[in-house]
């Protein structure tokens, strides 16, 4: 462990022990193992994207980590303290943001959420208006005060919600999906927030999501976790060139032509009329390949797509062959296979 991280969690251990009819009186029971060995360490005022296919154990970690589940092995700190022993005293030292989830009273005025959250923290007066103040405006949430928190819209319950994470001052801010389900305006806002607070506050933040662009413009480091267990740590750039990902340009000629010869740049997957599919490498830039082919076509649109952070992952996971195995589940999936290192680039894996 180094001597400034502020989370650490060294060999932990998730079993789940599930009972399972199998017949009329006959129950199975089993043990599933959500996370498996886990070590990482994240230090005061990083930003680091956690991500890793459906049933990886991304949810049971952060759980862990603000102490409503308690490890079956290992050993955790936020803060110094063991989130599952003193969980009400960390409490007052992290917030926690699930995209799927509100911690908003669903039938009172937004306000009055963070009035009670005032309460329930003991926040100091002078503080939690001054927090208050702040995260209104910077949220864009003045109008929203008095509206009840059912008739809000996905995007503006999910200001509210950051804003109740933060009202406290925390350290640590876990945000699960964030993003989800949000259009792209509110994604913007949303992101350029937690930039702002994770600069000018310092806050930590852990953040899991599947929208790749969201740990593109906030961190600078990935986490990706398989199977329990921490398969790459570096940074995004390094993941695409693991996973040999590969974005999409799709341009619109002003005509019907012959594929496009964009030498090893990039090559043509699909050709519809006079609109063209290029797959080019992830970790390339798009700008020398538009400036390519404008200068050779006469280019009258085009868009560039990115990878889906699943089909990273599986290509990373699983080969570029195999499209499968992305779902892994509870024990199923291609590619469980026994030991497998964490990547972290440039420190000479073998
Ligand atoms: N309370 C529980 N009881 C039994 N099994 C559980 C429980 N919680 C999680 N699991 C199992 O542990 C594994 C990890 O689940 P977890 O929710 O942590 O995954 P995740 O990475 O967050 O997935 P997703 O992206 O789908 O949210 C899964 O196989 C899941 O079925």
């Amino acid at each position: 462990m180094t001597e400034d991280a502020f989370i650490e969690v060294d060999r932990v251990e998730k079993v789940f022990d599930v009972r399972r009819r199998t017949g009329f009186l006959r129950r199975e029971r089993r043990q599933v193992r959500a996370v498996d060995g886990l070590s990482f360490t994240v230090a005061r005022g990083e930003m680091v994207g956690y991500i890793g296919p459906n049933g990886a154990g991304k949810s049971t970690t952060i759980k862990m980590l603000t102490g409503i589940l308690t490890p079956s092995g290992g050993r955790l700190r936020v803060a110094g303290i063991d989130p599952s022993r003193e969980r009400t005293r960390l409490a007052h030292r992290i917030g926690v943001v699930f995209g799927q989830r509100t911690t908003l009273w669903w039938d009172l005025p937004l306000i009055d959420s963070y009035r009670l959250m005032h309460r329930m923290y003991r926040i100091p007066d002078g503080r939690y208006r001054e927090n208050l103040d702040r995260l209104v405006e910077l949220l864009d949430l003045s109008a929203l005060l008095e509206v009840p928190v059912r008739q809000l819209s996905l995007g503006q319950r999910m200001r509210g919600d950051i804003a109740a994470a933060l009202l406290h001052d925390p350290e640590v801010l876990y945000l699960d999906e964030p993003t989800i389900g949000l259009d792209v305006v509110s994604k913007a806002r949303v992101r350029e927030f937690l930039r702002e607070l994770n600069v000018e506050r310092g806050t930590t933040v852990l953040l899991t999501t599947h929208d790749l662009q969201d740990i593109e413009q906030l961190c600078s480091r990935v986490m990706v976790i398989d199977h329990g267990r921490l398969v790459y740590d570096g940074a995004l750039a390094g993941l695409h060139e693991v996973g040999e990902s590969e974005r999409t340009l799709v341009v619109d000629l002003e005509r019907e032509s012959p594929p496009i010869d964009a030498g090893d740049a990039a090559r043509v997957v699909r050709v519809e009329g006079p609109r063209q599919w290029l797959a080019f490498p992830a970790s390339g830039s798009a700008a020398a390949l538009v400036a390519r082919i404008a200068a050779e076509y006469p280019l009258v649109d085009l868009s560039v797509r990115e990878p889906d952070i699943e089909a990273v992952i599986a290509r990373m996971l699983y080969g570029a062959g195999d499209g499968g195995g992305v779902d892994a589940g509870d024990g199923g999936g291609g590619g469980a296979s026994g030991e497998r290192e964490t990547v972290v680039p440039g420190a000479g894996n073998s």
